[in-house]
This record gives C-alpha cells, sequence and structure tokens, in this order.
C-alpha cells in the first residue's frame, strides 16, 4: 500500500508556477529522497504534504485517504510529522520538555499547565526512550539555550518522532552541520525504524544516496526524473540539473 500518494499536484503564488503537476508514491517504509536545485520547489512540495499551504490544483493521500482538505493538525494526527530547514525549538525549555510537548500535540493533554507535565512518569518516561534513540538522554535536562546545534536538530527529529508519525519529513536534517555532527545523524537515520516511511530533502549527497531507496528529482516545480536511486543517478537527466552543480 502507498503511505503518501501526490496527483497532479500544482502549487502556484500569483503568477508563478512553483508546483506544476507532479505525481508520485511513496510506499510504506519506503526511503525517498527529494532531490533538486535551489528554489526547485521542494520545501513546497513539503508545506503541501504537510497541509501547510493548500494546493492550487491537484490531490495529496495518506494511506489511501485523501487529505487534501484537511488542515495540517489534522493530517498530524493522521501520521505526518515534520522536521523544518529552521529549527523551531522551545529554546526557554529544557530538551525533554520539548519533546513532552511535541508528544502532547496527539493528545487532549496539551491543554493541560506546563507545570504539571514534568510529573506525568508516562509522558517523562517515553520522552526519555526517544532521548536515547537521538542519542540525547544524557542531556535531557539542559536548557535548549544551552545545547549545540547539532543537539539542537537531533533534538528536532525527537520532536518529530515523539508524534509518533507513520510518515517522516525530514527538510535538510544535515543542513549547517560538522563533519562529526552529520555522522552522528546519519547513525541515527539510519537506525530508523523500517515501518517508518521517510520522506527527505537533502544536499549532502554522500550520506542522501546512502539513505534513499528512491529518488524524485525536481526541476522548476516539475518532476523530472523519478525511480530507484541507481536509476535517478544513471539518468543523464540529473547530471543536468543537480549532480553537476
Ligand atoms: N509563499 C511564497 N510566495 C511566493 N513565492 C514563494 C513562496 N514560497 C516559495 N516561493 C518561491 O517558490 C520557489 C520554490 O521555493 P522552495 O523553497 O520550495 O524551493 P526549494 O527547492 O526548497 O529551495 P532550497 O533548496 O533553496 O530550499 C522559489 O522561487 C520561491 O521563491
Amino acid at each position: 500500500m502507498s503511505a503518501l500518494e501526490l496527483n497532479n499536484l500544482s502549487k502556484s503564488f500569483g503568477g508563478l508556477h512553483v508546483i506544476n503537476d507532479v505525481s508520485f508514491k511513496v510506499m510504506e517504509g519506503e526511503r525517498r529522497l527529494i532531490l533538486g536545485p535551489n528554489g526547485a520547489g521542494k520545501t513546497t512540495l513539503f508545506n503541501l504534504i504537510a497541509g501547510d499551504l493548500a494546493p492550487s490544483f491537484g490531490t495529496i493521500s495518506l494511506a489511501g485517504e485523501d487529505v487534501s482538505a484537511l488542515p495540517t493538525n489534522r493530517r498530524a494526527a493522521r501520521g505526518i510529522g515534520r522536521t523544518f530547514q529552521i529549527l523551531t525549538l522551545f529554546s526557554g525549555e529544557t530538551v525533554i520538555r520539548n519533546v513532552v510537548l511535541a508528544s502532547l500535540g496527539r493528545t487532549s493533554r496539551r491543554w493541560k499547565p506546563f507545570g504539571s507535565l514534568d510529573a506525568d512518569e508516562e509522558f517523562r518516561a517515553s520522552a526519555m526512550e526517544i532521548l536515547r534513540t537521538v542519542m540525547l538522554d544524557h542531556i535531557a535536562d539542559k536548557c535548549v539555550s544551552e545545547t549545540s546545534y547539532g543537539e539542537r536538530r537531533r533534538l528536532e527529529i525527537a520532536m518529530a518522532l515523539a508524534q509518533q508519525p507513520r510518515l517522516l519529513l525530514l527538510d535538510e536534517p544535515l543542513a549547517g552541520l560538522s563533519k562529526e555532527e552529520r555522522k552522528g545523524v546519519e547513525g541515527l537515520l539510519n537506525a530508523l525504524p523500517r515501518s517508518l516511511t521517510v520522506i527527505m530533502i537533502e544536499h549532502d549527497m554522500d550520506v542522501a544516496l546512502g539513505f534513499a531507496d528512491r529518488i524524485a528529482l525536481l526541476q522548476n516545480g516539475k518532476l523530472l526524473v523519478d525511480g530507484s536511486r541507481d536509476e535517478v543517478i544513471a539518468d543523464p537527466r540529473t547530471k543536468e540539473a543537480y549532480l553537476a552543480e
């Protein structure tokens, strides 16, 4: 079954056609890489999938259900988790509180007063488990403002995982990281459960190509090439559009 299906998706801003008749499927458990030069429309595509933007035309289906008309929070409740190119953390809170708050996004508990959350052992225990997955459990009680950039990027992935997504959208998870930090994030990407479907935008070719099962290459908002990793790498249009940049 397909985890995600885009059908004839288009998005225009005024006269600017940013996404132009894009259709492709991502199967359950697949690791899909979205490639494309700057301005190709990759982040806009994520905004359309997550519900932050409404399509001008076309549909988006999640596990066979058309979610095109649903707002972001209802798509999140149906299993879309997301990280952003620009970090979106509560920097005045501790690492673990950020994860707890992210996990509450799926429950009515998010309306409870902030202060009572730490007392809830169940939430803390599952947040701790996720922090272990991203190797941040040793700094669980550190304030986010005192953490390194690399740790914050991993925390963002932890927050997306806390929402127990079925489909995880990762927007340039390696951006701005040192070589060492990249290794750490690469390790955690490879350790993500295979039951999770992952779509990733990433410019670091060494990591991105190692991760991908299949690749969709966008250029000027159009789907230029779509296929297995080896097919897309071998396609001369890929070199022309992207790899030769
Ligand atoms: N809200 C908006 N209003 C008008 N134009 C927009 C808007 N959002 C994006 N665009 C334009 O759409 C095009 C695609 O942008 P997008 O950020 O999706 O590209 P991208 O492939 O993610 O690029 P990058 O690799 O640089 O992040 C760009 O020309 C951008 O200026």
